[in-house]
């Protein structure tokens, strides 16, 4: 049966691994890392019965993409959605996956991402359903990043003072699979320090080898799961033929490279058309921040070649990190395809969200409106579900920010203060929500944001430069905008977005930037709190949602 097809039994554990050649302590999945790929048909439901063997640690899983439409408990969000699994206990997620697209999924307590808990999640279309579009076959590739340091070391420097910074990532992974020591591309180097590989066979960090046939086509499921990294994917000598992002289809669209953000997802149709007596290389680079990491390399190996056949030239050269207007070319390429939802033309409420680099008592933080986001001990679904007004900041959180503030300077007063509160919007209403992006502490640095809404997709309306205005709205595009569920902000730039408040629940609205989540960078939002279901006990046993199942078994 379908129950039984999609019963998933997990266990979550740290094991030793070696995803870029260096050994190193990862999360696993019953064994695995990356998790095991969740594969589904729309309209399906899904059972993931994890359990957690971690021994000092909670932990719990976030369904990227899925937008928990009558399940807001099974959103994966600790301190929102439910209390963090504790060791050796049991918590099953179960969910319908109404929208084929490519998603994943990944944990979302602490740091535990950065830790490399994550997996794919791909839904088909529905039984008797098409895809808008012909392939012969397709290729997953899970994107990420990877540091030598353990989380735990990193997220110690991200709370200490003086502030110590993770830096850059040692590897890129493609489907959790990297080169530290050496490189796959060697051979074309110029510089005599860097070492080929010498594979011999079974390596956990030997490149995962997409094997293709000639003259096919095949549909590339991308999603970025990174930590800190902005990625560009290209493949030698083939273009790439864009038609789904975040789990919507787009207009199709050709490139010769891919910007893909953390917590972004896309489709590419690329065809198999060129020299069959070659391999093609398949690189990641870094985009948006000075890269100091080598790039990720695998290798389009068209049958019956060996893979031993090296492609003839280099792989190709990742855009200049800097080169945003390569970036925003991109990212104003991606529209929805005609017959797509499209957005209400009128908002009921807009909010503007300042995004700053601040200073509390001399920590570092990431503040929004000058508020930097401390979880609660109780989860807000169940806190806001119960009534419990003690559980967070009862008072609105700030909805724009002072008229005067210069955004192209660093703030003029660092300090920001710690907060929790929650935006509610009215249900079934319409919310526009800029994001205004600033200069960091320092001088002339102003940095991306991916910004993840759970929960939803939104429209995204479009991109600006320097600080909003309300004239801006004659540039928003309400023709075409892609729904999408991951948008990012351009250095000294906004970004606007509109959505329904139609998903009954409590949502998170962050970075999807690990160490910027975990240094306060983040907005709660809440609506239609009076039309949630019944939360099962087991998200709520902790805190005061706890305490008071405890009082009322007394009676
Ligand atoms: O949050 C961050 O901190 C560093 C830098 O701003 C201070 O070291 C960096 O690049 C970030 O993204």
């Amino acid at each position: 049966t379908v129950q039984e097809r999609h019963l998933y039994k997990w266990e979550v554990e740290y094991m030793f691994g070696s995803p870029d050649g260096v050994e190193n302590v990862v999360m696993g999945i019953n064994g695995q890392f990356p998790g095991p790929t969740i594969r589904a048909k729309a309209g399906e439901t899904i059972h993931v019965e994890l359990t957690n063997k971690l021994h000092t640690e909670g932990v719990v899983i976030h369904w990227h993409g899925i937008r928990q439409l009558g399940t807001p408990w099974a959103d994966g969000t600790a301190s929102i959605s439910q209390c963090v699994i504790n060791p050796g206990e049991k918590f099953t997620y179960r969910f319908t996956v109404d929208r084929p697209g490519t998603y994943f999924y990944h944990g979302h307590y602490g740091m535990q991402r950065s830790a490399g808990l994550y997996g794919s999640l791909i839904v088909d279309v529905a039984e008797g359903e098409k895809e808008p579009f012909h392939y012969d076959d397709e290729l997953n590739l899970l994107l990420s990043d990877w540091w030598h340091q353990s989380v735990h070391h990193q997220e110690v420097g991200l709370s200490s003072k003086p502030f110590r910074w993770i830096g850059e990532s040692q590897s890129l992974l493609i489907n959790g699979r990297g080169q530290y020591n050496c490189s796959l591309a060697a051979h074309y180097s110029k510089n005599p320090t860097v070492n080929g590989c010498n594979l011999k066979g079974g390596e956990q960090w030997a490149p995962d080898i997409l094997k293709v046939l000639p003259n096919k086509i095949y549909r590339l499921r991308i999603a970025s799961t990174t930590a800190l990294a902005s990625l560009n994917l290209a493949i030698g000598d083939h273009k790439m033929l864009v038609v789904e992002a975040d789990g919507n289809y787009v207009e199709p669209f050709e490139t010769a490279d891919l910007d893909i953000y953390s917590g972004e997802s896309y489709s590419v149709l690329i065809s198999t058309n060129q020299n069959p007596k070659k391999n093609y290389w398949v690189s990641v680079g870094v985009r948006a921040r000075e890269p100091k990491t080598p790039q990720g390399l695998t290798i389009l190996n068209y049958l019956p070649n060996s893979v031993e056949n090296l492609p003839d030239s280099p792989p190709p050269v990742t855009p200049q990190w800097n080169d945003y207007a390569h970036s925003k070319a991109f990212s104003n390429k991606i529209l929805a395809t005609m017959g797509s939802p499209k957005p209400p033309k009128n908002f009921s409420r807009r909010i503007i969200l300042l995004n700053t680099q601040n200073k509390i008592n001399g920590f570092t933080k990431w503040s929004i409106n000058n508020v930097s986001l401390s979880l609660p001990a109780t989860p807000y679904l169940g806190s806001m579900k119960y009534g419990l007004l003690h559980a967070f900041d009862q008072t609105n959180p700030p909805e724009n920010y002072p008229a005067q503030y210069d955004v192209m300077k660093p703030p003029a007063n660092p300090n920001t203060t710690l907060g929790n509160g929650v935006y509610k919007f009215d249900y079934q209403t319409t919310v526009d929500v800029i994001l205004q992006n600033a200069n960091a502490l320092s001088d002339n640095v102003s940095e991306i944001h991916p910004w993840h809404l759970h929960g939803h997709d939104f429209w995204l309306l479009g991109y600006g430069e320097g600080k909003f205005t309300p004239k801006d709205e004659e540039k928003f595009n309400l023709k075409n905008p892609p729904l999408r569920n991951t948008a990012v902000i351009f250095p000294y730039g906004w970004t606007a977005l509109r959505f329904v408040a139609d998903n009954p629940g409590v949502w998170a609205f962050h970075c999807h930037i690990e160490p910027h989540l975990h240094m306060g960078m983040g907005v709660v939002f809440a609506e239609g709190i009076e039309h949630i279901g019944e939360v099962p006990h087991e998200a709520l046993a902790c805190g005061l949602t706890g305490k008071m199942f405890m009082e009322n078994n007394k009676h």
